[in-house]
């Protein structure tokens, strides 16, 4: 585990380097499952708000075969989503389609548990989706303050996008509500809708997990100590205690600070 560098400050930032995609996969996975118990010993339900992507399913399915699994208690554990593409439910393009097949459907968990974001069956407009979404995660926040993520997973584009806040966006802006419709998306389908980056860093931790050469310039944008979130959103998104980038060592490229 390597320092991330002298520009960021505040909450612990750590970089991991995995040797292949399907290691980062793996060891994600696990290190997932370990924190779902971590947290289990000391909170009672236990939030996580997973990804979609290449590797943010790969990193489901290899979840669901890790003998791991069995030692979560399901019934105290509440899955969110960062992101998700508003087109119709059955839609293969869905996040929430693919988390399931990947391990959802494998995992006895309550389906109250499972909270995907609007289809366009549900609501006329992601607008309507967002604001939906706004209002289950303030249904399920304290008295005291809003939903606290235990984990939040995001994956990362090579324009440096996290869930759907891509750079030089609208979305980019919203503040004061923890979720967003986001239109004309760069990358199809082009109506979206995100958690805002107040809702994801309400997180405790965040973890980045991104692989392949096309990603290492925004990785090292992000980690060599980028501040503009317009430009490069995934510089600025921080857990309150814990960042972590989960990289693979084509996403880290040939930064020798980082494998
Ligand atoms: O559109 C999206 O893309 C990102 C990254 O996806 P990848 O296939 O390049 O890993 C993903 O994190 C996000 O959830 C998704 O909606």
């Amino acid at each position: 585990m390597d320092g991330a560098g002298p520009a960021h400050q505040g909450p612990a930032r750590a970089v991991v380097v995995h040797p292949s995609a399907d290691a980062l996969a793996e060891a994600t996975a696990a290190r997932l499952l370990l924190a779902i118990l971590d947290a289990q010993s000391v909170r009672h339900p236990v939030h996580v708000a997973l990804t979609g992507g290449t590797v943010g399913i790969r990193l489901l399915e290899r979840a669901r075969r890790t003998p791991l699994t069995e030692a979560v208690d399901w019934t105290g554990v509440h899955l969110w989503w960062g992101d998700e593409r508003f087109v119709p439910r059955a839609d293969p393009e869905r996040n929430e389609g693919q988390a399931r097949a990947a391990l959802i459907d494998h995992l006895p968990i309550p389906a109250q548990n499972v909270h995907p974001m609007a289809a366009t069956e549900d609501v006329a407009t992601a607008e309507e989706g967002a604001a939906a979404y706004a209002a289950e995660l303030a249904a399920y926040g304290g008295a005291d303050g809003p939903l606290v993520f235990d984990v939040v997973l995001l994956g990362m584009g090579p324009d440096a996008h996290v869930a759907s806040l891509f750079p030089g966006h609208p979305a980019l802006g919203a503040t004061g509500t923890t979720a967003v419709a986001v239109h004309d998306s760069p990358k199809p389908p082009p109506d979206r809708i995100s958690l805002t980056f107040e809702a994801l860093e309400s997180a405790r931790q965040v973890w980045l997990v991104v692989a392949g050469a096309e990603k290492s310039g925004a990785v090292r944008r992000a980690l060599g100590g980028a501040t503009d979130a317009q430009e490069t959103p995934a510089a600025v998104v921080a857990g309150r205690d814990v960042t972590l980038w989960l990289l693979d060592t084509a996403a880290a490229g040939a930064d020798p600070g980082l494998v």
